[in-house]
């Protein structure tokens, strides 16, 4: 099967390693000339890896390598994925399955990212699979056991999409919860960004334990406000997300708020940052959506302060734990 994949970085490199190791022909497009290069001729993204990626795979910044893809994987942050699908729309066939991995919210509508894709690709009709869970490229690109979800209200693309990336060390397994499923995710970063800091501020395993037991609660009371399913934050796109991106080194969400941590400000961090780091901007959505819907969110509204209000995160650590006393 011919597949393509827009976007050269990391989480696109990763699935390109998957879906060339299980034969299909990839095909990746990016806007960063050296990594297509990189790619196209040395078989590695050396500037996220120093693995080596499948020879089999191809790469091009001319966008309409996509023709005649079966599938299409969207591998680009949320604020780009609007952008990017209505450049890639033109070239694309009827009833192609679009996947998209992103974690987030668009950054203007604050729709969940099936809904901004279905939208873009509706005179395309395509079949939206999102495909997330607990996955750090980095593993996945040197083929360690990862497992993830094919979300999607269309079970036939979800069972396509499913059999086309499973194999020996990458399981998929299929979820129809669309709302809770990308709600998990994108508010996993948020909780990652928390956690992070929790570490950089110095606290142990008992406030990360806290940190994440507690961010689950608010992730699922956001969630099932807007329709999630409650067991859905059991799963893959619940705790399992929460799990690797809060007490990982590879996240980036859980670095930065390491590195907002240790200094004590947010104010190096954001005039520095070069890095794809989701849960900036999902702070601010669920933020103020939350507001606007009266969703308790203590730690997220923390994390906001710290992030664009110029909170210390000490403070903002000593607010979380002074709160009015209340039953779990
Ligand atoms: N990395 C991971 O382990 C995982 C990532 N994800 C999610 O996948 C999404 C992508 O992340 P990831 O691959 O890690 O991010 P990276 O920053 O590694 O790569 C993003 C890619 O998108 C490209 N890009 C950015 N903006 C545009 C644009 N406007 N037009 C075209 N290309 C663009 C970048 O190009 P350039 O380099 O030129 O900026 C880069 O190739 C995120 O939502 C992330 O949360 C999900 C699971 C795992
Ligand atoms: O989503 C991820 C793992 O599932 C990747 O996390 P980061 O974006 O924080 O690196």
């Amino acid at each position: 099967m011919k597949i393509s994949i827009l976007g050269t970085g990391s989480w696109g490199s990763g699935l390109a390693q998957v879906l060339a190791d299980n034969g299909h022909e990839v095909q990746m497009w990016g806007k960063e000339i050296t990594e297509v290069e990189d790619i196209q001729n040395n078989h590695h993204n050396s500037k996220f890896f120093t693995a080596a990626l499948n020879p089999s795979i191809k790469a091009s910044t001319d966008i309409q390598v996509v023709k005649g893809s079966q599938i299409v994987l969207m591998a680009v942050p949320s604020i780009a994925l609007e952008s990017v699908a209505k450049q890639v729309s033109p070239y694309l066939e009827e009833g192609v399955i679009i996947v998209n991995v992103a974690k987030g919210f668009h950054p203007i509508s604050h729709e969940r990212l099936s809904v901004v894709l279905q939208k873009a690709f509706q005179n395309k009709q395509a079949r939206i699979v999102s495909l997330i869970g607990p996955s750090h490229a980095e593993e996945v690109v040197l083929r360690l056991l990862t497992s993830i979800n094919a979300v999607s209200e269309d079970e036939e693309a979800s069972r396509i999409v499913q059999e086309v990336f499973s194999n020996h060390y990458f399981r998929v397994y299929r979820n129809y919860d669309l709302i809770g499923a990308e709600i998990g995710v994108a508010l996993k970063n948020v909780m990652a960004i928390a956690s992070g800091i929790l570490d950089g501020l110095g606290q142990g395993d008992n406030a990360r334990a806290a940190l994440m037991t507690r961010g689950l609660a608010e992730i699922s009371r956001y969630g099932i406000y807007f329709g999630s399913k409650p067991e859905t934050f059991l799963g893959l796109d619940g705790v399992g997300d929460l799990i690797v991106t809060c007490t990982s080194r590879h996240s980036r969400n859980f670095m930065a708020g390491y590195e907002i941590g240790r200094e004590d400000s947010a104010k190096k961090f954001l005039e520095n940052n070069q890095k794809t780091v989701e849960g900036m901007y999902a702070c601010k959505i669920v933020y103020l959506e939350a507001k606007k819907h009266h969703i308790d969110m203590p730690i997220t509204n923390e994390v906001y302060a710290v992030l664009y209000e110029g909170k210390k995160p000490s403070q903002a650590m000593i607010d979380l734990m002074a709160r009015e006393l209340k039953e779990e």
